[in-house]
């Protein structure tokens, strides 16, 4: 089993690079894992608590789960991957079932932060888009998918985004093998990854 990394700020662009390289590779040779299914479960807090958390921070995932399921599918076995409500700031209770796949994609904001996940990659790749263009790209997003409104997401922004931003996922570009500029679509890049991932198969 081959696992690629791929981090990047909020908005940067994961889950679209994921799905073109996903696209790219024959059907059934390609598993996701998203970060955002390892949030850490909140069901003991109410729905005010929850809005208050800081969701991008490192203690806001469950790395142990997160790190548990790999090591489970790198042995060849399923896990139910837990399924994660934005809307709700909580897991739903729902899980995808998740077979072992020749490639295993990780992805989310925080996931090279993590020592023992991080070794666990073959490839890391960071996602790299300009901060107003993930802003942009944020805001758009949040409030056309994530039941969110401009105020929620600016202050979101100022107040956390941005300075654990700073703080805890730029700094870990220098773990990746790969850099991937996105501010605009990179086909190039997605045939590079491509190649690299048919070579080492
Ligand atoms: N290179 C790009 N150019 C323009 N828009 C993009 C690009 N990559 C992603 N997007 C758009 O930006 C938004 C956030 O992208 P997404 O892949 O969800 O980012 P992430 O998973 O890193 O948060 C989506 O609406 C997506 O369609
Ligand atoms: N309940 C939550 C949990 C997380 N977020 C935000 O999601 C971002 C990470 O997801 P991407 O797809 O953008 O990588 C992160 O920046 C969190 O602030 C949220 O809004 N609500």
């Amino acid at each position: 089993m081959l696992i690629i990394g791929i981090a990047g700020g909020t908005g940067c662009g994961k889950t679209t690079v994921v799905n073109k390289i996903l696209h790219e590779l024959p059907e059934g040779e390609v598993g996701i894992i998203s970060q955002d299914s390892y949030y850490k479960d909140t069901t003991h807090l109410s729905f005010n608590e929850r809005v208050k958390i800081n969701f991008d921070h490192p203690t806001s995932i469950d790395f142990d789960l997160l790190i548990n399921h790999l090591a489970k599918l790198k042995a060849g076995q399923s896990i139910h991957q837990p399924v994660y409500s934005f809307v709700k700031h909580n897991r739903t209770g729902d899980t995808i079932f998740t077979h072992p796949r020749k490639v295993m994609i990780v992805e989310g904001i925080l996931i090279l932060t993590n020592p023992k996940l991080r070794d666990m990659f073959d490839i890391k790749i960071f996602v790299h888009a300009d901060s107003d263009e993930r802003l942009i790209r944020r805001l758009k997003r949040d409030i056309a998918e994530r039941g969110r409104d401009l105020n929620e997401v600016l202050t979101r922004y100022q107040n956390t985004l941005k300075p654990m931003h700073n703080q805890f996922i730029e700094p870990t570009k220098e773990f990746a093998d790969i850099i991937i500029p996105n501010n605009k679509h990179n086909t190039v890049a997605i045939d590079i990854v491509k190649t690299i991932i048919t070579d080492r198969l």
